[in-house]
C-alpha cells in the first residue's frame, strides 16, 4: 500500500484528481473499452471533484469513455431528495464534465426489489470489465462505503443497517436531526471494492486520524473495513497532515521519504 502524505486537503484533492487523469488518459478509453471508475460520495472526495471538473473545463481530461459506478445510496429517500447520493453526484460533478448520463450507475434505493438491485449493480460491473480505479473515503469508524464496523471483508453489493455513529455523523446533512437520516443503505461490498485494479482513499482531518492509524499500522480487521486495503496488490492513500496525527513518527517519516519523488501532484500530469 503506498501512502501519499500531503500539506492540507487543498493538496490531497488536486493529487488524488492529478492521479485520476493521469489513470484515464493513459488508458486511452473507448466508447468499447471504456475506464470504468468507482466513485464516493462525503466529504472528502468533493474538493477531488472541482479539480477534476477544471481539468475537464482546461480540456485535460474528458470523461465521454468513461463509466462510474457509485459505492452507496441511502434506502427509500427520493432519487430527487437534495441529500440523495443522486443528487450529490450530479450537482457536485457530473453535470459539470462531459459524462453520457448512460455511462452514470448509481444503486436505485427506492428499487421495489432491493436485493435484485444490488445483485444487477454486481453483474453490471463484471459486464463491463471490472472497476479500473475505485475511488473512496472512509468514516470516522474506518468504514469505506457504508460496510460498517463488523462487515465482511469478503462482502458484495448488499442492504446494510447504518451504525448509530454513522447516522449521527450524516446527520450534518440532515438539519442536524438523527431521525431524518435513513436508518439503511445499499452499498457496494469491501470484496467490490478489494476486487478493483486500484482502489485510491481520500482521508482528510483530525477526526479521521485513528482510522489512518489502523489502516496503515494495524491488522487486517473487520472493524476496521478499510484496513482490507492492505490485502489489496494496488492500493494508494492520499491523506492530509491532520489525518497523520496518530500514526508513528517512523511510519510517517518512511513514507514522506519514500514518496518523496511523487507527493507533488504536477509530478502526475506530465
Ligand atoms: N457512505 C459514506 C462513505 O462513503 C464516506 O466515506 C463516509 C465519510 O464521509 P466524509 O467524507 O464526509 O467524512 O461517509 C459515508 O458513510
Amino acid at each position: 500500500m503506498r501512502l501519499i502524505i500531503q500539506p492540507d486537503f487543498e493538496n490531497l484533492s488536486q493529487w488524488a484528481a492529478n492521479y485520476v487523469v493521469a489513470r484515464i488518459n493513459a488508458a486511452e478509453p473507448t466508447a468499447n473499452q471504456p475506464f470504468v471508475l468507482g466513485l464516493p460520495t462525503g466529504s472528502s472526495p468533493l474538493g477531488m471533484y472541482k479539480c477534476l471538473v477544471d481539468l475537464c473545463k482546461q480540456g485535460k481530461v474528458s470523461f465521454r469513455n468513461v463509466v462510474t459506478f457509485n459505492m452507496d445510496e441511502y434506502v427509500n429517500i427520493p432519487e430527487n431528495h437534495p441529500e440523495s447520493y443522486h443528487s450529490f453526484m450530479w450537482n457536485n460533478f457530473f453535470s459539470h464534465i462531459d459524462i453520457k448520463k448512460e455511462n452514470v450507475n448509481i444503486l436505485n434505493g427506492n428499487a421495489p426489489d432491493l436485493e435484485k438491485e444490488c445483485e444487477n449493480y454486481e453483474t453490471k460491473i463484471k459486464a463491463v470489465g471490472g472497476i479500473d480505479l475505485f475511488l473512496g473515503g472512509i468514516g470516522p469508524d474506518g468504514h469505506i462505503a457504508f460496510n460498517e464496523p463488523g462487515s465482511s471483508l469478503s462482502s458484495r453489493t448488499r442492504v446494510k443497517t447504518l451504525t448509530r455513529d454513522t447516522i449521527i455523523a450524516n446527520s450534518r446533512f440532515f438539519d442536524n436531526d438523527v431521525n431524518k437520516v435513513p436508518k439503511t443503505a445499499l452499498t457496494v461490498g469491501v470484496g467490490t471494492v478489494m476486487d478493483a485494479k486500484e482502489v485510491l482513499i481520500m482521508v482528510n482531518g483530525h477526526n479521521k486520524a485513528r482510522a489512518l492509524a489502523q489502516v496503515v499500522e494495524g491488522s487486517v480487521n473487520h472493524m476496521w473495513t478499510i484496513t482490507a486495503l492492505q490485502l489489496h496488490p494496488k492500493a494508494i492513500i492520499v491523506c492530509d497532515e491532520a489525518a497523520t496525527e496518530e500514526i508513528k513518527v517512523g511510519t510517517y517519516r518512511y513514507f514522506k521519504d519514500i514518496e518523496k519523488e511523487n507527493l507533488n501532484p504536477d509530478s502526475l500530469l506530465k
